[in-house]
């Protein structure tokens, strides 16, 4: 070999171990974590990986370093040091990049995941405008109508309530984003979206996917064993493709036909400081993403919760019925006067917060509580250790409202504070998440009874508290009696309906 070219090697190789092992010595310890195997690192269980996390904490604090399979992370477990790092030094700690398999499918951009500064704050601009609290004045009445026709469903194909829990946040996003109105269960449309959604979810898992610990893995070509993978994402990528594409197109046609509804989409292409036409699909996609499957995980929930605490569910009834009365159904507005309904809604988000951990990536290397974070580290916020904190929630994984009732809510433990995220990328969606679940919730309460089913011989089913383990976690499956509880209510119910329609 060429003498200059095996000096120019030595040189490269000389300054990167230079690179290194400054930053490695530098003189701020790590933070400490739990020891990992050689090569491998730590291993994270696959199921509540959050949970496993939440208890090294006990051993190892609020800042727990983990490695897993070479990639470097942090988990902050603490409510103070995310408020720290995330909120008041926000200009480090703002940037999330997608993962490998994000980036494979094609799903990396947008309001997400989109790492360009200029078209961040674009995207940012485009959801937060789009559900602002002005915006939701408009949306309102359609936003009463899908839970009408939701309740409407419960009533006559009960025993597929989570089919239809499933389709209302995905049926309000699609309208709020496009101004599309799906036409029932089979509307091709909500499918595409409804693929896209579960395909995301799973892209976004800690533990699902091996390439987003290693990303060299991205190199695999899909015919190899173990390139499986690749051929998913090829599929998904296509997928994520067409349904950005034909709602968009969506949209654009019905402008031009002179027939297109108040959307996010529409405001944007109207808007007089013009968006790029990437950021626009790419947001209105995961705004569909990031308001479906978090806020179906959240009714679930309740569901889940006032099926195993019937006090609490007559509690909450008793309170909607001297409140609100006979004579309609609860709204937004009645949200300061229902204060036991709301501690409901605030425990069903601490109980089981629907994003359990999320993802962000420092920007330069920091030095926090004497420890040092290097740049490239994934830093993760672990809410449902924020929320399970044995100290500020004593019997933390009892589902008990009353936390909620009589004291203050200060700011470290308050769940709204906590689950829809901190500082610069916190959820531009919250306003309208806390609207849709306040208002699927009263309406549920106010018009059905919700109690355990029986099995074939005859004896009552209590459901297991389990969940999935993906980037959205949800409750798995279960059987439930959803009866109405009064001829009133349900007369309640055909007025609102015929009221809407
Ligand atoms: C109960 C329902 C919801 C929960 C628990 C939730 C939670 C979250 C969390 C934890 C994040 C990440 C925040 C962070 O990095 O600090 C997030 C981001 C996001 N959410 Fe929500 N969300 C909900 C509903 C919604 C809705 C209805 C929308 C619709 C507009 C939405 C749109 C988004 C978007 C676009 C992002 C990405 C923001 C960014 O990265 O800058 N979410 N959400």
């Amino acid at each position: 070999m060429d003498g200059r070219l095996v000096f120019a090697l030595l040189s490269v190789c000389f300054a990167t171990f230079l690179y290194r092992w400054r930053r490695t010595s530098c003189r701020w310890p790590r933070p400490p974590g739990p020891p990992g195997l050689p090569l491998i690192g730590n291993i994270l269980p696959k199921q509540y990986p959050w949970e496993a996390i939440r208890r090294w904490g006990h051993t190892y604090g609020p800042l727990i370093r983990m490695s897993v399979l070479g990639t470097p992370a942090l988990v902050v477990n603490s409510y103070e040091a995310a408020a720290e790092l995330f909120e008041k030094r926000s200009s480090i700690y703002s940037q999330r990049h997608p993962m490998e398999m994000i980036l494979l499918c094609g799903m990396d951009g947008g309001v997400l995941f989109e790492t360009n500064p200029v078209k961040l704050r674009q995207a940012r601009r485009l959801v937060a405008t789009g559900v602002s609290s002005r915006e939701l004045d408009i949306y309102r009445p359609q936003l009463r109508t899908h839970i009408a026709k939701m309740l409407e469903k419960f009533l006559h194909t009960p025993d597929k309530f989570l089919d239809h829990i499933q389709h209302l946040p995905g049926e309000i996003m699609l309208d709020i984003a496009y101004g599309y109105t799906s036409t029932g269960f089979n509307d091709p449309f909500i499918k595409e979206a409804e693929t896209w959604i579960r395909n995301f979810a799973i892209a976004g898992s800690v533990t699902e996917y091996l390439v987003n610990w290693l990303p060299i893995l991205s190199y695999v070509p899909q015919w190899l064993p173990g390139g499986a993978f690749k051929r998913t994402a090829a599929l998904w990528n296509k997928q994520a493709v067409d349904f950005g594409e034909s709602a968009f197109q969506f949209v654009v046609k019905a402008m031009t036909d002179g027939v297109s509804r108040p959307s996010v989409v529409s405001k944007a292409i109207n808007s007089q400081d013009p968006y790029d036409r990437h950021v626009i699909v790419k947001s209105a996609t995961q705004m569909v993403t990031g308001g479906a499957d978090t806020s179906v995980s959240v009714i679930e929930t309740f569901m889940l919760a006032m099926l195993l605490n019937p006090e609490v569910q007559r509690r909450a009834q008793d309170e909607i019925d001297r409140v609100v009365g006979a004579d309609r159904l609860p709204t937004y507005s009645d949200r300061e006067s229902l204060p036991f309904v709301e501690a409901v809604m605030r425990e069903v988000m601490r109980w089981r917060p629907p994003v359990p951990m999320v993802p962000r990536h420092p920007t330069q290397d920091d030095v926090y509580n004497g420890y040092f974070i290097p740049k490239d580290t994934i830093v993760y916020i672990n809410f449902w250790a924020m929320l399970h904190d044995e100290e500020k929630f004593p019997d933390h994984d009892k589902f008990d409202p009353d936390r909620w009732i009589g004291g203050g809510v200060t700011k470290d433990i308050d769940p709204f504070g906590i689950v829809f995220g901190f500082g610069r990328r916190e959820c531009p969606g919250k306003l309208l998440a806390v609207e849709l679940v306040f208002t699927t919730l009263a309406n549920i309460l106010a018009v059905f009874d919700i109690t355990k089913a029986r099995s074939t011989d005859g004896q009552l089913m209590t459901p297991a508290v389990a969940y999935s383990s993906g980037g959205i976690s949800a409750p798995l499956p279960f059987k439930c009696n959803i009866k109405p509880r009064t001829e009133r209510a349900l007369k309640l119910l055909q007025e609102t309906l015929a009221c809407e329609s």
